[in-house]
């Protein structure tokens, strides 16, 4: 493929490669740094992409002015300066016509350019969504201050010319800084929102929200996901970074429930939005910082059969890692997007006892040096197994079959003793009725194992609560009683 901005861009360094051979590359690049770290993990062959180009549903297009015209491009590498491109490869047809008439409508109604150095100006950036199943489009105009002469008249020629533009936004970013948006958009057009089609179900996204770059690969990356976790319809799945609900809403007609976890609050709307308008009514979603969220899991004990985490590029941190080996999921399936902080932490992972004998790549950004990995832990099976045999019946050497019974017997577990049994007791004895958070914290502070409470995912979004004195003795006098303690 011929770019001729290729050198000075820098977003593909592998444009120039046969694909087969940016393949290999990265294939490579993953197998060697496993090696280096020690790890034993067989890279299974690159899942590479049918679409090569014209794949990027996400686009940012900066502004410069090139003998006296309004252009526009993507940004140079690492710099902030505008290298005016007409047509990106990368970029669907549809997504580089609407820019080109962007520019050639901003350079006729003499809109300002927002300056950096100096601070002036106003348009600073536009960003394009395109959802490839549906087509719908989004655009979004970042400009330095809210007023935006000739906006209206901007958006109509838009909309009517390109009718898969959904909706149109303005987000205001007036500080001098790179990052690209920083404010709430407000929707010019439109209800400020698009839906994409993603492995038979609608997904709704705003500006903000992730989505995978590359619709195609995405559905390939979420069934592999699938494959290896092979679910039994009876898990509890938890999805840790789950953004707009994507791989949890996947999973959920395969297993019994599905919480999702994310920091960005607007994302935890669209994800229930999502369950909703897919009719999935098995998946709940809270808005947390993950770390915080499997801190929490782990102070209450929650029982999760699955864990799926898919954090940004810097991984996740060694205190998520330990509290999610230490509920004991039979399953972690980590999808990373840097293979570098996926070493780091499968180092933690595999330090506590969780496993895995091989890793698959998916290539999600075909013709840049990234890859998307994803790789399933298992906790490790014992190291070595004595195989006994035992002999049944009357007579030397052999078990008899009655002391066998009255074993049995003996080591019979106690029934277990529920909240509930112990909130009845209470009740009963003491005429008050005591909150299952505070069974719990009893429970804790004796030292005694504590089990999911019914409400469990509410408390997590609240701090501990610490019973009152008289409701602590009533909680002990039932342990007591059911000789609990
Ligand atoms: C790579 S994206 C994955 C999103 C989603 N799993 C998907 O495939 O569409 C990472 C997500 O983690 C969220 N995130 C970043 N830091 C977080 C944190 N500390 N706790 C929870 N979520 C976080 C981001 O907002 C983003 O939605």
């Amino acid at each position: 493929m011929k770019c001729n901005v290729s050198k000075l861009c820098g977003g593909c360094p592998y444009l120039a490669l046969p694909y087969e051979t940016q393949l290999q590359a990265k294939q490579k690049q993953v197998e060697e740094l496993l090696k280096a770290n020690h790890l034993k993990i067989k890279v299974n062959p690159i899942i590479g992409a049918q679409k090569i180009k014209g794949y990027r549903n996400k686009v940012i297009v900066g502004f410069a002015k090139h003998k006296g015209k309004i252009v526009s491009g993507l940004y140079a590498a690492h710099s902030h300066r505008v290298i005016a491109t007409r047509h990106c490869l990368m970029h669907p047809e549809l997504i580089n016509r609407i820019i080109q008439r962007i520019t050639e409508y901003l350079d006729s109604m003499k809109i300002e350019l927002y300056n950096e150095r100096t601070g002036t100006g106003l348009l600073r950036h536009v960003l394009i969504r395109y959802a490839q199943n549906t087509k719908e489009v989004m655009v979004v105009f970042v400009t330095a201050r809210p007023q935006f002469p000739s906006r209206r008249n901007l958006v109509n020629l838009l909309v009517k010319e390109f009718p898969e533009i959904k909706t149109i936004l303005q987000s205001v970013n007036a500080r001098q800084t790179s990052v690209v948006m920083e404010n709430e958009a407000f929707i010019l057009y439109g209800e400020g929102v698009i839906t994409d089609e993603l492995c038979g179900l609608d997904f709704t996204m705003t500006a903000n929200s992730f989505y995978q770059i590359h619709h195609d690969q995405c559905e390939r990356l979420y069934q592999l996901a699938k494959k290896k976790l092979h679910l039994s319809g009876r898990e509890k799945v938890l999805d840790t970074y789950c953004g707009i609900g994507t791989i949890g809403l996947t999973l959920a007609d395969q297993c019994k429930k599905v919480t999702g976890v994310e920091i960005n609050a607007d994302s935890i709307v669209l994800a229930k939005e999502n369950a909703k308008q897919n009719h999935i009514r098995n998946a709940e979603f809270v808005s947390m910082d993950s770390t915080k969220f499997m801190m929490e899991a782990k102070r209450f004990h929650h029982a999760f059969d699955v864990i799926v985490l898919d954090p940004p590029r810097a991984g996740t941190t060694k205190t998520f890692i330990e509290s999610a080996c230490s509920l004991h999921p039979k399953k972690i399936l980590y999808i990373s997007c840097d293979p570098r902080t996926l070493v780091r932490d499968l180092k933690t992972f595999f330090r506590l006892g969780y496993q895995s004998k091989t890793l698959d790549l998916v290539d999600m950004f075909p013709n840049t040096d990234h890859v998307e990995t994803i790789v399933l832990l298992s906790h490790k099976s014992p190291d070595s197994v004595i195989n006994a045999t035992v002999e049944f019946g009357e007579g030397e050497g052999k078990v008899p079959l009655n002391k066998i019974a009255e074993r049995t017997k003996k080591y019979q577990p106690k029934p277990k003793i529920t909240y509930q049994m112990i909130q009845e007791y209470v009740e009963k004895n003491y005429g008050f009725k005591v909150h299952t958070a505070y069974i719990a914290e009893v429970k804790r502070s004796l030292g005694l194992t504590t089990y999911d409470a019914p409400n469990a995912i509410e408390e997590l979004k609240h701090p501990r609560k610490h019973p009152p004195k008289e409701k602590a003795e009533a909680i002990t006098e039932a342990l007591k009683y059911y000789e609990v303690i």
